[in-house]
């Protein structure tokens, strides 16, 4: 069994009046995974990660951190131990990029120009380029300051990272990038990672286990994220999963077993796509067979841009994604270095989640 890293016992929190915001939360935060805080708007989320580093104290009921209760740490002392990461990104106006990474290890007295360089590696982890540590704040895009919270919240190696709504300002495809690059993170970190957010999907992607709260500060679901998406613990979780649970649920089989077939080719350089007649499509790629979309049969109209990607070692999410998002209905499955690998066909997809979902009835 996982460690436990926060506990969570019996814990109310009742603001002046009105019904609790969070009721009797009872439960165990996994060390070194990401634990993910999901549901409606105004069910207790963010009251219940703000009461972890002690923005918000409870009305009753205990929590532990590495065993210690923390009503017995100094709040300000527990909060410079924990990152902390949020929607906004929270980042000083008038302070540099580096000198708002490093504004906790100063806090914590580290001299400086160690703060500094600490900071500038920081920002490569984070995948930004070192001449952004220059800037202020408002000089970046909201993906990158949202990138320098997160190297913010890291800069004092905190074991604990707490993340409220960290990505829903930004558009889906940086959100996108962002949340994979805090998995790739994830692996080299392994911090113990408590997020908020009300998106089903984004639990789902990123949470090891996902915890769903209802209206009322209940929590109504604990546990892997494919559990609650194959098996809902009850009517408030089902509509909260939603009618896509399905293909949601699909992000979590491997994709190996489908097949790619070869496809025609023409190359962009030598202008053969503008006025080809043959009947079929055709993927349309550059000089390094790197896709770059289709040639229809029809009407000779030029380039029309392609679908998704499929990579080896995605899922069938993915591969069904690719599929249905491309013009022919052929997906295109690219190698490590962005070449065509071949095209895979919907009904096969279709026919392998068939298969899957046998398995799983046969299994239960
Ligand atoms: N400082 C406060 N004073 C009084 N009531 C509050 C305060 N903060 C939150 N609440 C109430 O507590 C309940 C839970 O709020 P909380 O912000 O924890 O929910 P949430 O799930 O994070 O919602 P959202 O997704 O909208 O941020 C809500 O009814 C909210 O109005």
């Amino acid at each position: 069994m996982a460690e436990a890293m926060i506990e969570f016992k019996s814990v109310t929190k009742q603001y002046q009046g009105g019904q609790p915001a969070v009721d009797a939360l009872t439960m165990s935060i996994d060390k070194g995974a990401i634990t993910v805080f999901v549901g409606p708007s105004g069910c207790g989320k963010t009251t219940s990660l703000r009461m972890i580093n002690r923005m918000v104290e409870p009305t009753s009921g205990t929590i532990t951190v590495a065993g210690e209760d923390i009503s017995q740490v100094p709040a300000a002392q527990l909060r410079r131990s924990m990152g902390y990461v949020m929607q906004s990104s929270g980042l000083l106006p008038h302070r540099s990029v580096l000198d708002n990474i490093a504004t906790v290890p100063r806090l914590n007295g580290v001299p400086k120009a160690a703060a500094r360089k600490r900071a500038a590696e920081l920002l490569d982890v984070v995948g930004l380029a070192s001449v952004l540590g220059k800037r202020y704040p408002s000089q970046l895009s909201g993906g990158q300051q949202q990138r320098v919270g997160v190297a913010r919240a890291l800069a004092a190696d905190p074991p604990v990272l707490l993340m409220d709504e960290p990505f829903s300002a930004v558009d889906p495809v940086v959100r996108d990038e962002l949340q994979q690059e805090l998995l790739r993170l994830q692996r080299e970190l392994a911090k113990t990672i408590v997020f908020v957010t009300h998106d089903i999907d984004e639990a789902t992607v990123l949470g090891d286990k996902v915890a769903v709260f209802a209206v009322g500060g209940k929590l109504a679901q604990y546990s892997a994220p494919e559990e609650i998406l194959r098996a809902p613990a009850n009517d408030f979780v089902a509509s909260f999963v939603g009618r896509d649970r399905g293909f949601r649920h699909l992000a979590f089989n491997p994709a190996d077993a489908v097949t790619l077939h070869p496809v025609t080719m023409v190359n962009s350089s030598d202008g053969q796509h503008a006025g080809r007649q043959s009947g079929e499509w055709a993927l349309v790629v550059d000089d390094d067979s790197r896709p770059l979309g289709w040639s229809s049969p029809r009407d000779g109209a030029g380039l029309i841009p392609g679908g998704s990607l499929f990579r080896k070692g995605d899922t069938l999410r993915r591969a069904l994604d690719a599929a249905l998002s491309s013009p022919s209905g052929l997906g295109v499955a690219v190698d490590d270095d962005g070449r065509v690998a071949g095209v895979l066909k919907a009904p096969e997809v279709l026919a392998l989640i068939e298969e899957v979902r046998h398995h799983r009835e046969d299994a239960t």
